[in-house]
């Protein structure tokens, strides 16, 4: 259960009330997500999402509200913060940082195909697009920083095998994070987490064929390279989460429909194995430190730290690239 700060009624009230969306009709705790604590809110002007953040401080949070709400008002589908007259989107409820965000339809599509892909990858280059302007600025902290400060944390958990991989992974994508071609690759705010739970679609017409309604859960967002953000994409929609084994016709299918959009570079291309291997290092890494390195009072429930490291061997084994022939390294 995520409702980890109970709300009252009144509470939530007294925040409508700021914002002037009227009387409250229903407060109710969503059971799903680890991190923070989420209400589901209906009152007289419509249906959003209370969350008070247990994690984020006050100080980091304007950076992902105001991104969400940027995005918001370029069109592309995420739930936008509920600002008061002044213009302010971040409050306290509970003692805690909280905001109150448009509710999406839907509901997550664990079991994706090609169709849902495609609306994926090109909303994905849309949201990358209408993000060049925005103009707060904080990198991935999830990035190579961090993977540096935490892997020889993380060593003396590991046998050989799997310290070998990490530390040679590692010194792989620092090199790559030195050269010229990697500084050359455009960037941007990304989402950075962007897995199918963070997706959500409602049925459509005819069967079977969902609307993608939005993406959601901003807060590992940061600058970093757009290609970073297709990979995390491409290592979670478009695998086989059995064994890790990339999809090839579905992952052709989401960076086609990505392309539709914001057409790659030559670079992109050649960098895309590359970048792969980097974002299933990211959530090897994560997972891991969550696993181990628990921070004291977490609420994270941690994942299964082998399912990346799964997935980072086969990206070695079989780098993947999206164009066949002379953009292919
Ligand atoms: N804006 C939203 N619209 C609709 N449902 C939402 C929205 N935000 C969160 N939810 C629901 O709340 C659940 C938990 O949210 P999530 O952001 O994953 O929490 P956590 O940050 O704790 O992991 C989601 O799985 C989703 O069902
Ligand atoms: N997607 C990450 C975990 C991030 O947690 P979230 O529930 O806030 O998206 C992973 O799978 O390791």
């Amino acid at each position: 259960m995520a409702v980890f700060t109970e709300v009252s009624a009144a509470q939530a009230q007294a925040l409508l009330d700021h914002l002037s969306l009227g009387r409250l009709t229903s407060l109710r705790g969503i059971g799903a997500g680890i991190e923070n604590t989420n209400y589901f809110v209906d009152c007289e002007h419509g249906h959003y999402v209370l969350t008070l953040f247990e994690r984020l401080t006050a100080e980091q949070l304007p950076f992902y509200l105001r991104l969400m709400q940027h995005l918001a008002q370029r069109g592309i589908p995420v739930p936008e913060p509920h600002a008061d007259a002044a213009g302010e989107i971040l409050f306290e409820v509970a003692g805690k940082p909280a905001a109150i965000v448009d509710r999406l339809h839907g509901g997550h599509q664990l079991a994706p195909d090609a169709f849902h892909c495609a609306q994926v990858g090109a909303t994905l280059a849309r949201m990358h697009l209408a993000g060049q302007d925005f103009a707060m600025h904080q990198p991935n902290l999830r990035g190579l920083a961090w993977w540096q400060r935490v892997v020889p944390q993380l060593l003396p958990f590991l046998d050989a095998g799997q310290a070998g991989l990490l530390t040679s992974e590692l010194a792989y994508q620092e090199q790559l994070a030195a050269s010229a071609r990697y500084a050359d690759l455009p960037r941007g705010p990304i989402h950075a987490d962007l897995f199918r739970d963070n997706v959500m679609f409602e049925p459509g017409e005819g069967p079977g064929r969902e609307r993608l309604t939005g993406f959601f859960d901003f807060y590992f967002a940061g600058v970093d390279t757009w290609l970073f953000d297709l990979a995390v994409c491409l290592n979670d929609w478009c695998i086989d989460l059995t064994d890790g084994r990339l999809i090839e016709e579905r992952a052709s299918v989401f960076v086609a429909a990505y392309e539709s959009e914001r057409p790659l570079s030559g670079a992109e291309h050649r960098l895309l194995p590359a970048l792969l291997r980097a974002a299933a290092l990211r959530f090897w890494v994560s997972r891991l430190y969550d696993l181990h390195l628990p921070r004291e009072a977490s609420l994270l429930k941690a994942h299964d730290p082998s399912h990346f490291e799964r997935v980072l061997r086969e990206r070695r084994a079989k780098p993947w690239h999206a164009l066949h022939g002379e953009a292919a390294e």
